[in-house]
């Protein structure tokens, strides 16, 4: 009965082995193969077979047919923060005919390609917007979003699996954990994951094992809090969750004439927090002291001697919040890197009241994960909307959503953001697969200029097919930011740029200016870290100066 019922799930020769062959995202379009397109007709055109149910996500084990064909060495590294976790994984890594390691943040993976570069083993660094590749390359360190399932591994390394719990980006790392095909797949993160894991994987035929480990250097939390930001010394990173915050920290700490800030928050382009990150670290550089937001809360080794919580609350999109027990021991496990210059790592906060949580939360274990976060690709949205006749993109992610089924293990990613896309890209004439593809594209639809961006695009898409850079966007217009309103402004064109670039990747015919997009990138980043430097909150800032960059989708009107 079980293997008839599995044949008629899985029966449609030309359906399994197409979906998810592909470096895309999880949730993105492989395309459509001819042979499917023909099952299909075959399908609807049959009276007697019975109706195939796309919304059936209880098997997500068998979308992998490349990683099912192997049977995986799955180590799970766990322990604490600054334990060797991520040390100890990418030894065998660096030590394998071929590999891939996939992070949660592209700094992550941007140090992993660093440090294989620099062991004499070719490592490409992949992330949605950039491909770095390296003549000779067999290993690749991507964002998890890239991680690829088509290709052997020798090794693979998944790392913050706990992550699988996230639920916006859970998925992704279902797909990694469940798709990456690699003799050995070493996964590293909070003994949180390992039930769950354990659990997801008996159904893979894998052998799996749990490897233990303990922190390298103390990490006291203290007892009193910082009370005075005169009492900030060298190493220190304070800790914050709004960008108006971080900047008004930099003020304060900056004015008081003894340190200089860097800065690390989420929305500022990579390459800049990349720079910001190192010449914090970098001892010889007078940038001694971070102000960060928790961009910097997983896996990263920094040079910190201290972190201090400016607050134990942040606002999630909807709700202010507590920061989880996760949440504070990650970022406070930010402190005292072993091999670092410092050898014992500190944790505040800078109000007393808020020490009891800290303390709590930091002797407390992370809770037990229960569930992975799953999402379907475009391939069954596709073959869902074909049966199921919808008018567009929202309305059947919507339908897909209330239908499908999922085992205990698993829930369906959060999808807000995606939907509120489609509901702008469906007025326009495109077909699924392009909608589709706006909709997973890095926009940040509570970002003015970014959503309009996406909107341009997308019209000026449907309209020509031709998407020409210089339409929105007049390069040589880009100025240093004189004020912080034109500096939130300069990143949000940054943004725009990005997101040229990624639907370059993808549309490479109808995107054809990635290289004046990348290029204009990279110059809004050395402007911003010149704001930075420059006009840091030590000097006084010159009145209405504004940036004349502008995008011109800022004066029309985008529905
Ligand atoms: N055996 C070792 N020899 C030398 N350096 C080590 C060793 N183990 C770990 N390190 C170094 O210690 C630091 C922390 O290690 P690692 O990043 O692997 O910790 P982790 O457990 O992955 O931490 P997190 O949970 O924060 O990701 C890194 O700089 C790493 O290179
Ligand atoms: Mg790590």
């Amino acid at each position: 009965m079980a293997s008839l019922l599995l044949r008629r799930r899985f029966s449609p020769p030309v359906f399994q082995p197409l979906q998810y062959e592909t470096t895309e995202p999880c949730w993105f379009y492989s395309g459509l193969h001819l042979s499917l397109v023909t099952w299909l007709r075959h399908y609807n055109s049959s009276s007697s077979s019975k109706k195939f149910d796309f919304t059936d996500l209880t098997q997500p084990e068998t979308w992998y047919p490349n990683a099912r064909r192997k049977k995986r060495n799955v180590i799970l590294h766990v322990g604490p923060t600054n334990s060797g976790k991520t040390y100890h994984a990418l030894k065998r890594l660096e030590c394998s005919s071929s590999g891939i390691y996939c992070g949660p943040l592209r700094l992550l993976a941007w140090e992993v390609a660093k440090r294989l570069n620099k062991a004499k083993v070719p490592c490409d660094l992949i992330t949605g917007q950039e491909k770095d590749q390296v003549d000779g390359a067999k290993h690749k360190a991507v964002t998890v979003e890239m991680g690829d399932v088509t290709s052997d591994f020798k090794c693979a390394v998944i790392d913050e699996i706990q992550m699988i719990g996230c639920k916006t980006r859970g998925f992704s790392f279902t797909r990694a954990l469940l798709g990456l095909s690699a003799d050995e797949l070493h996964l590293c993160g909070d003994a949180a994951a390992v039930p769950l894991v354990q659990e997801l994987l008996k159904v893979t035929g894998d052998d799996v094992k749990v490897q233990h480990y303990e922190r390298l250097s103390p990490l006291v939390p203290l007892n009193v809090p910082l009370g005075s930001f005169s009492n900030i010394r060298t190493g220190d990173c304070i800790v914050t969750f709004s960008r108006k915050e971080i900047y008004n920290l930099k003020k304060v700490i900056e004015t008081g004439g003894k340190h200089l800030c860097s800065v690390v928050y989420g929305s500022l382009p990579p390459l800049t927090r990349t720079r910001q990150a190192t010449r914090f670290n970098d001892a010889s550089s007078d940038f001694d002291v971070l102000v960060a937001s928790d961009a910097i809360g997983m896996g990263l080794n920094l040079n910190i001697s201290r972190i201090i919580f400016s607050t134990m609350k942040k606002f999630d999109g909807i709700e202010m919040r507590k920061l989880t027990v996760s949440e504070i021991k990650q970022i406070a496990g930010r402190a005292g890197r072993y091999g670092s210059s410092f050898p014992v790592g500190e944790v505040t906060c800078l109000d007393a009241h808020d020490l009891p949580l800290l303390h709590s939360s930091l002797n407390a274990p992370s809770p037990i994960l229960e569930r992975a976060g799953l999402f379907p690709t475009f391939d069954l949205l596709y073959m869902y909307s074909r049966l199921n006749i919808k008018s567009g993109l929202y309305e059947i992610l919507e339908h897909f959503l209330e239908n499908a089924k999922l085992s205990a293990n698993y829930f369906i990613t959060d999808c807000e953001e995606l939907l509120k896309v489609a509901a702008v890209i469906d007025e326009l004439p495109l077909g699924l697969h392009d909608k589709y593809l706006f909709c997973i594209s890095p926009v940040d639809m509570s970002d003015d200029i970014s959503s309009q961006g996406l909107t341009q695009f997308a019209q000026n898409y449907s309209k020509n097919g031709l998407v020409r850079l210089k339409e929105i966007f007049t390069p040589g217009t880009l100025e240093v930011p004189k004020t912080p309103k034109a500096l939130k402004e300069l990143e949000s064109i940054h943004k725009v740029l990005d997101l040229y670039v990624w639907l370059s990747y993808r549309l490479e015919e109808s995107f054809p200016d990635r290289e004046l997009a990348s290029s204009q990138k990279d110059i809004c980043s050395l402007l911003i870290e010149e704001f930075l430097e420059r006009f840091g909150w030590q000097k006084p800032m010159p009145k209405k100066v504004q940036s004349n960059a502008r995008l011109s989708v800022l004066s029309q009107d985008v529905r």
